[in-house]
């Protein structure tokens, strides 16, 4: 059977996400639950819960960050997920990461923000698109508040070139305060 290949990084030194984060993004920390390859089990549960109305799986990947990352002395002060544009709200009908961050968000007693960030633009998914393509989407989130002295993390799902990670984070920081950045996925490409 097909096992699940968690990331199992060490979230406080270097690991392989926080080292190609910080290629593109001041990052505090990195944090990936599971390695994403092309047929893997990790590849199918997070399909199922995209794009199979499968909601709920967000819960259960929510539950194995708990067991593995304790924040320690890193904890951030606000959960931030990354937006969907409405109409693709609209077709999908639920944005995957609002339970998963909701979860996390009553675990860890850190508050969650599902409106801090707005997709402007509609584009074709990052999915289908091949790595120059994906790095071309620029300008596609902006803030709906000011918000400064804080510990944000950040919250995607699959992490593949950062494109949409760093496109927030610099959206955040060009228009904020005393800001700090960490990024959480479900999933980073490897
Ligand atoms: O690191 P990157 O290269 O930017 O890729 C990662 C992004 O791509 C995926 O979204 P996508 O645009 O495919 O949308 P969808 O899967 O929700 O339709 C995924 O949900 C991330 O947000």
């Amino acid at each position: 059977m097909d096992k699940i290949n968690f990331s199992n990084h060490n979230y406080f030194g270097n690991n392989s996400l926080m080292d190609k984060a910080s290629l593109q993004i001041p990052v505090e920390n990195a944090y990936s639950l599971l390695f994403y390859e092309k047929e893997s089990l990790a590849q199918r549960i997070i399909h199922q819960l995209k794009y199979n109305h499968r909601e709920k799986i967000g819960k259960v990947l929510a539950k194995w960050i708990t067991e593995r990352i304790d924040f320690r002395n890193h904890k951030p002060d606000l959960l931030v997920t990354v937006p969907l544009h409405y109409k693709k709200l609209k077709q999908r009908g639920y944005n995957q990461l609002h339970l998963f961050g909701n979860e996390l968000s009553k675990h860890y007693q850190i508050p969650v923000n599902h409106t801090l960030l707005k997709r402007i633009k509609h584009s074709r998914a990052q999915a289908k698109k091949n790595q120059t393509e994906r790095l071309k989407t620029k300008n596609a989130y902006q803030l709906t508040e000011n918000i400064n002295d804080k510990h944000i993390l950040l919250i995607d799902d699959v992490y593949t070139t950062g494109n949409t990670m760093s496109n927030i984070a610099w959206e955040i920081l060009r228009n904020s305060k005393n800001v700090k950045i960490s990024i959480l996925v479900m999933a980073m490409d490897v």
